[in-house]
């Protein structure tokens, strides 16, 4: 099996191009490419395929030619990947399968996003807008706990605004978030400090992965909580930090998020999948 390695902020990827929609790709056969030890090593698998020839999406995918089909390391899916679409991007235009002076619709299982590449290297996407859930959740690790905002964008998210993001201890486990129905589906928790005006820093545990060195939706999402709490007149331009580098977010004024940030092509590679986990 042919795949490409890329990374947006080393939130890292295993992309596998299905440009006739052949491949059947088992959430084993995931989990075992995604190992760090035993396989290429990923947060994420991103299947490129044509949308009309991935039936997941062909009701939905309006002008978007391309569907990024994301799965977590562990095998389950994701509605949308905020860095796993920059990436997706980058291999598009990189192998000429799209014109990179032009905006890419792409399909995701959370709807179609709308991607441009930037003068300046970096890949923007809309991310569509938050959905707030109405009451606070909790979340709690072995170091602590505190109250926080739940969100989807399109993905679930728990954002805690604390002092130092290093609070929340470990992140190797998932942080429990209560009340528990607030999120039927799991969710992804984002531990954010202020540093400065429109500027926050961030750590991640995301599900179905663990803490990662960054994360697309999640720091989008933890820019709309940290503009809420900065109040009224808040910037609408935010600088988010994370292990793994730095994002950018505008919160535009009809609700639309925007994300921008580096997405790199590391490798291009043959696996032999039958010796893939042994
Ligand atoms: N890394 C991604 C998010 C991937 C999906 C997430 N783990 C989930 O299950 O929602 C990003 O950049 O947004």
């Amino acid at each position: 099996m042919r795949v490409v390695k890329g990374h947006g902020t080393r939130n890292d990827f295993v992309l596998v191009p299905d440009r006739d929609g052949s491949l059947e790709i088992a959430p084993e056969l995931v989990v075992a490419l995604c190992d760090r030890r035993a396989g290429v090593g990923a947060d994420g698998l991103v299947r490129v395929v044509p949308t009309d020839l991935a039936p997941e999406v062909a009701d939905q995918a309006g002008e978007a030619e391309w569907f990024m089909d994301y799965r977590n390391a562990d095998g389950s899916v994701a509605e949308m990947c905020g860095n796993g679409v920059r990436v997706f991007a980058r291999f598009l235009a990189q192998h000429g399968w799209v014109d990179p002076s032009r905006p890419l619709s792409v399909a995701t299982r959370g709807g179609v996003r709308s991607v441009r590449f930037e003068p300046d290297g970096r890949v923007t996407v809309s991310m569509g807008s938050a959905e707030l859930l109405p009451d606070p959740v909790q979340v709690s690790t072995p170091t602590g706990s505190w109250s926080g905002t739940g969100l989807h964008l399109p993905n679930p998210h728990a954002v805690v605004l604390v002092d130092d993001p290093q609070d929340a201890g470990e992140l190797a486990q998932p942080p429990v978030v209560t009340p528990a129905e607030s999120f039927p589906h799991g969710v992804n928790v984002e531990f954010v400090a202020v540093r400065g005006p429109a500027h926050v820093a961030m750590r991640v545990h995301e599900r179905g992965v663990g803490e990662t060195a960054s994360c697309g939706t999640g720091v989008a999402a933890a820019a709309v909580v940290a503009a809420r709490a900065a109040g009224p007149g808040a910037p609408d331009r935010w600088t988010v930090d994370v292990p793994g580098g730095r994002l950018s977010v505008l919160l535009r004024a009809d609700g639309e998020v925007e994300l921008t940030g580096p997405a790199v092509l590391v490798a291009e590679l043959d696996v032999d999948v039958v010796a893939l986990g042994r």
